[in-house]
């Protein structure tokens, strides 16, 4: 984990003054303003503040940006731009100090201004959706270099310029710490920007100063309802993204209602993609673009991508499954929508293997199967949808059992833990029930309530003749080691919820966990229990 900071700030920049930032964005200052006085970065974060810097101090829902001001400027910060009730708090501590009615408001767009609006600069494509965002945006990634970018990516793993990588703290930076990131981008060279948009990000204004050329849509289903309230809220923030002031054109895959509706409410240019996995559509007759003949590819799938004027190219991923079917296509889409030329986007994908990104913890073989041992996959599925879909992916290649070892977040959308349960018992033979990230939630009561949904599935599934088994088992280390130890050859386990995260939050205490590295102590186990029998 990283903290607030670590950013990747840019090596030079044109200090702006502090009488032109008041100007342009109209901006009420406590006292008159030096005309020397200039600032170079901005941050939200004193931990993260370097000289010269302007400190915003933002009201949140733990504290008042305020309370830092003051280390903020022992740090070297030269002016505050806060609201009234900041201004009384940071009026005595011998800077400059700017007002504005909601300063989460203009954070954005000062963050740009002040480096120069550096998304200006480069190609840009930001993605949202419940699921799908690592994923499409590390295969646009791969395209974009295989076109002869040089690409950066900003996401839930990592953060990438050029060069240089940083793991990643949000999804999506606020936006100080993302304007400061761009900057570095252009300075580095960098050509094109692939992140991901979170709905909390536009909910939150993080994104606010982006114009994104290509805004890239993968589906809606319940997540993060704890903070949006309701689906209609949650679309409502990702449908913000297909507007003008955030975007210039979209893609959108309409396999399901929330995306059909997301290309009729968007009020940018938008292109369709459909894939055979669209439910309970017309099979794709009215999308811009077709996904067709979908086929077994290594271990993922070949694909064809048709354009209703006839165009049409076949290329593949290397991830499994249908849903990452959508992801690839998505990302292609979204490059042909840039204005690249069709062949160029055809050959780059014959010579980069297609849509072959590896993408960390996301449907990650760590155990390949053969030689007496089980197939082990780590997915980042953790919510219900996503792991109806992990399973169904690995179903059809699995000769033996389908096992699963997963649990809920702690603190998050209790409402989706039943689910879970249910989702876990309809996808798999074993069930192994552990814990997620407990956050500060007692660890017991939440894989309770996913039980309720796997036991109640469970039983209905007994009534119509199939035999799940259901375990509970924590730490979630142990569960994992114990479901790879008990699996046959033939069985496949997939360990759902945390990819790629090495560290879980448990009542306040950050404890080293890597899944990938308990599955492969599971393996070892075999191993010695082979050499030993
Ligand atoms: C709901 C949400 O996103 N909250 C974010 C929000 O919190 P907040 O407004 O309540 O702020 P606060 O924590 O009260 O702090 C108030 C101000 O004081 C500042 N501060 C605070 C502490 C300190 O020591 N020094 C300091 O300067 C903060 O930077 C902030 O400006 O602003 C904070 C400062 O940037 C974020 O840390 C915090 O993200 C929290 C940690 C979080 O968990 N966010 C998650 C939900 C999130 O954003 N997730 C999405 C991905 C979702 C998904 O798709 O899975 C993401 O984009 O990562
Ligand atoms: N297009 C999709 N539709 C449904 N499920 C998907 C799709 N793509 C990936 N998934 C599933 O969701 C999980 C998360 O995928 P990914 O990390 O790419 O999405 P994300 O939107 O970035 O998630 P998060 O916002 O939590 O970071 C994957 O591990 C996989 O199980």
């Amino acid at each position: 984990m990283t903290s607030p900071s670590d950013r990747i700030r840019p090596a030079r920049g044109v200090p702006r003054r502090l009488t032109d930032l008041a100007e342009a964005f109209d901006l009420r200052t406590t006292g008159a303003l030096p005309t020397d006085a200039t600032v170079g970065a901005v941050a939200s974060d004193n931990r993260a503040v370097a000289s010269g810097d302007l400190f915003v101090a933002l009201p949140g829902t733990r504290a008042h940006g305020a309370d830092f001001a003051a280390d903020a400027v022992s740090r070297g910060a030269r002016a505050v731009l806060t609201d009234d009730a900041g201004a009384a708090r940071a009026a005595r501590l011998g800077v400059p100090v700017l007002v504005a009615p909601d300063p989460r408001l203009v954070l954005g767009p000062v963050a740009a201004w002040v480096h120069g609006e550096p998304a200006g600069a480069l190609r840009t494509f930001g993605v949202t959706g419940t699921n799908g965002k690592t994923t499409t945006t590390y295969q646009l990634d791969h395209l974009l270099r295989a076109l002869g970018h040089t690409a950066g990516l900003v996401g839930t793993v990592e953060t990438r310029a050029g060069d240089r990588v940083l793991a990643s703290r949000l999804t999506t930076p606020e936006a100080p710490d993302l304007q400061a990131l761009l900057a570095a981008m252009v300075e580095d060279g960098v050509s094109a920007l692939t992140m991901e948009v979170s709905s909390h990000a536009i909910a939150m204004h993080r994104v606010d100063g982006v114009v994104y050329d290509v805004a890239g849509f993968t589906n809606l289903s319940q997540d993060h309802l704890d903070f949006h309230g309701d689906l209609p809220t949650y679309f409502a923030a990702k449908a913000e993204l297909f507007t003008p002031a955030r975007s210039r054109r979209g893609v959108v895959v309409v396999d399901d209602a929330w995306g059909e509706r997301m290309a009729a409410t968007a009020s940018v240019p938008v292109e369709t993609v459909r894939t055979p996995g669209a439910a309970g559509t017309d099979g794709g007759a009215t999308a811009d673009w077709t996904v067709s003949d979908v086929a077994t590819h290594g271990t993922g799938s070949a694909f064809t991508l048709t354009h209703r004027d006839g165009r049409s190219l076949r290329t593949s991923t290397s991830l499994p499954g249908g849903f990452n079917v959508a992801n690839a296509a998505l990302a292609v889409v979204m490059v042909l929508a840039a204005g690249v030329p069709f062949d160029e986007v055809t050959a780059a994908l014959a010579a980069g293997d297609g849509l072959s990104a590896r993408v960390p913890g996301r449907m990650e073989v760590v155990g390949p199967g053969g030689d007496g041992d089980p197939r082990v996959v780590v997915d980042f599925a953790h919510n219900t949808e996503a792991l109806e879909l992990a399973l169904a992916a690995l179903r059809p290649t699995t000769q033996g059992r389908l096992a699963v070892v997963f649990g809920a977040t702690g603190d998050r959308d209790p409402g989706k833990r039943p689910a879970m349960g249910a989702a876990a018992v309809a996808g798999a033979d074993v069930v192994w029930v552990t814990d997620d990230d407990p956050h500060d939630e007692d660890p017991g009561k939440v894989r309770a309530e996913v039980l309720a949904g796997a036991e109640a599935a469970r039983a209905a599934a007994q009534d119509a003749g199939r035999t799940v088994v259901v375990r509970e088992v924590a730490p979630r280390g142990d569960a994992v080691r114990r479901a790879v130890l008990d699996a046959a050859a033939d069985d496949t386990v997939l360990v759902a919820g945390r990819g790629h995260e090495t560290v879980q939050e448990v009542a306040g205490v950050d404890l080293e966990l890597d899944d990938r590295h308990e599955a492969r102590a599971g393996l070892r186990a075999r191993a010695e229990r082979t050499a030993t029998a």
